[in-house]
């Protein structure tokens, strides 16, 4: 395919999201009709309609509407092109803009920006733009800004299996360049070549595994020891599952609501050496219970940016209702002297202090031993993590 019909494409396809379909099941759905489609023209359609997806107000304010066509408009504004450089009409390339496309279109990019409300140059909904300046203040709009890029790639080295220089060794080998991160001492940056990485020996063998740095940090912060036990209450795919188990000796416990979600967890856990239980019906006390709740994913929307478009405060609020029962349930399952550590990949207080503050209001004999965010300008995701214990 040609670059403008790899255009053309995304276009096409973002129409068929913006009416409400899953952009995975948009994408599979063309790639599955599309045998005439190469890994790269699939790769780079996939990178035109996410990067629209991310900033989908700022391109539609740009290209003039929010269709398909508008947004790549945007797009090609916001990199500096004209778009009738690539809607040209010809071959497979998108047809030209019409007059009325032509008059829409904001050129000076960089006023048109400047005179935006905030939530639009920040490619957030307008009801979100205050629980984001609430929780973050001045960094609000710099968070706003890093959540319109693309996700860089980590990888945790599992310390089970060696150490960073032996990954990054191994890795080099496979084409798939890194460097250290100083979120987390296990964390690698891919800086290139990280399609590679899911074929790779390094991650076939359990040396690496995908994981965000902040996510990495996060459990480097858990006070863990040598001996304990834990149970990892909400552990879906098992990525901190596993990252404790790299951590320290210690018995682990993986329990989800949804069992479908940790299917994959044992053949995770033996590639990546470590021993991992599961428990349908986990029988405390532990010395600590994770729970890694569900939440908005607020802080990872550069990677699933549909979230920030589909949020809505009825939605949030189910959210925060979950949240407050997964602490109770977990809280019954703590050891008298454990901690409960509570987690989110969210930047919002409603998900994160606002439901410890509750849970401390209303549970007798907790309090706060620490508590920390970590924020998208940290290079991670961003992420929050409370620890508490019987005072
Ligand atoms: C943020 S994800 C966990 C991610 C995982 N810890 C990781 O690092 O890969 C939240 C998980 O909580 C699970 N969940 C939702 N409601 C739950 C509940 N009431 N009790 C336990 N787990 C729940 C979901 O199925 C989902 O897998």
């Amino acid at each position: 395919m040609t670059p403008d019909a790899r255009i053309a494409t995304a276009a096409e396809l973002l129409d068929s999201i913006l009416d409400g379909q899953p952009a995975e099941q948009v994408l599979t759905g063309w790639a599955r009709r599309s045998r005439f489609a190469g890994s790269k023209d699939r790769a780079a359609i996939r990178d035109h309609v996410f990067d629209a997806l991310r900033c989908r107000r700022s391109y539609a304010l740009l290209g003039g509407g929010m269709t398909g066509r508008g947004l790549m408009f945007g797009q090609l504004l916001a990199q500096g092109r004209a778009p009738e450089e690539a809607f040209t009409g010809q071959g497979h390339a998108p047809a030209q803009l019409t007059e009325d496309e032509t008059a829409a279109l904001r050129r000076d990019v960089e006023a048109a920006l400047a005179e935006a409300p905030a939530p639009v140059a920040g490619d957030m909904p307008d009801w979100i733009w205050p629980l984001l300046t609430e929780a973050l203040g001045a960094d609000a709009a710099r968070a706003a800004a890093l959540l319109r890029q693309r996700a860089p790639v980590f990888l945790r080295v599992n310390t089970a299996r060696g150490d960073l220089e032996t990954a990054r060794a191994s890795l080099l080998r496979d084409g798939i360049e890194t460097q250290e991160h100083p979120l987390s001492p296990t964390a690698l940056e891919v800086t290139s070549g990280a399609r590679q990485v899911a074929r790779s020996t390094a991650y076939e063998t359990g040396l690496v595994e995908l994981q965000d740095a902040a996510s990495q940090a996060l459990s480097d912060a858990l006070p863990l020891r040598n001996g304990m036990t834990i149970l990892d209450y909400c552990a879906g795919g098992g990525g901190k599952t596993l990252a404790m188990a790299a951590h320290v000796q210690a018995r682990i416990t993986a329990h989800d609501a949804n069992p479908g979600r940790l299917s994959d967890l044992p053949a995770r856990a033996a590639r990546a050496g470590v021993d991992v239980a599961i428990a349908r019906q986990p029988k405390g006390p532990f010395d600590l219970v994770l729970c890694d709740v569900p939440c908005s994913g607020s802080g990872a929307w550069r990677r699933s940016p549909e979230g920030k478009w589909a949020l809505t405060t009825d939605a949030l609020a189910d959210l925060n209702r979950t949240q407050d029962e997964i602490l109770q349930k977990a809280a019954a399952l703590t050891a008298q002297d454990g901690v409960l550590a509570y987690a989110t990949c969210s930047l919002f207080r409603a998900e994160n202090e606002d439901r410890i503050a509750k849970f401390l209001s209303e549970t007798k004999g907790w309090v706060l031993d620490f508590d920390r965010r970590w924020l998208p300008q940290m290079g991670g995701d961003g992420f929050y993590l409370a620890c508490l214990r019987r005072g």
